[in-house]
């Protein structure tokens, strides 16, 4: 069924149909999960399934990333480049040059780390109050689920200052808000992202 899907936005593609291009950041501190993320994401929207790894269906413990990474990957009909930016406090100092030209964020949290939901909110409230990121949608998510302490959606929610957009089903148009939600995953159990990416895609332009 995939290779069908596959082959349509192929199709679409070639006749320059249905194509966007979009730069997303993976932001968030260290440890929430972002590697993982889009290691799973790569292997998800792998070209051909035959490719795809048995060893990324089992846990995987990335190294913390010391410099940003970025990857190429397709998402429906969205090309994504995807920049991995490390989370801990140093490589923070560079989120700011890779605002330029940004169509989404996609921000982080490990749900299960109440401990530091604080600095959490900081770093996002930061990033929500600069101008350079000013109007960018942010997928917010609340990653490692399958922890049985993880806060819930609305404690995350809560913690961290949000409300939310109303999931894809408030119109924004012609309104100034910026499209923001959280979606809590499972990136290991490959649970709540594929829902979070839907809804961003349809706020990149
Ligand atoms: N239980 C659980 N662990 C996860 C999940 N996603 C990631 N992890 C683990 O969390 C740890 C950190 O994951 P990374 O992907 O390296 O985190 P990061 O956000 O890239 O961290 P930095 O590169 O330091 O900024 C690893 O041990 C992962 O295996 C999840 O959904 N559930
Ligand atoms: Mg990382």
């Amino acid at each position: 069924m995939s290779f069908l899907l596959d082959w349509f936005y192929d199709a679409l593609a070639l006749i320059g149909l249905w194509q966007k291009e979009a730069k997303i950041l993976f932001l968030g501190l260290d440890n929430a999960g972002k590697t993982t993320l889009l290691h799973m994401l790569t292997q998800d929207v792998s070209a051909n399934p035959a490719d795809r790894k048995i060893a990324c269906l089992h846990v995987m413990a990335p190294q913390p990333t010391q410099h940003p990474t970025s990857e190429e990957l397709r998402i429906g009909r969205i090309k994504f480049k995807v920049f991995d930016l490390g989370g801990h406090q140093i490589a923070r100092r560079v989120w700011r040059d890779y605002y330029a030209k940004v169509d989404a964020v996609v921000y982080m949290v490990d749900a299960a780390d109440r401990y530091r939901f604080a600095e959490s909110r900081k770093e996002l409230d930061g990033l929500l109050s600069d101008d350079a990121l000013a109007g960018v949608p942010f997928l917010v998510i609340g990653n490692k689920i399958d922890i049985l302490s993880a806060a819930p959606e609305e404690e995350l929610c809560h913690c961290l200052g949000l409300t939310g957009t109303g999931k894809g089903n408030v119109d924004l148009r012609g309104t100034d808000m910026r499209p923001i939600e959280v979606f809590m995953c499972s990136v290991v159990r490959r649970m709540g992202y594929g829902d979070g990416f839907r809804w961003m895609s349809q706020y990149i332009k």
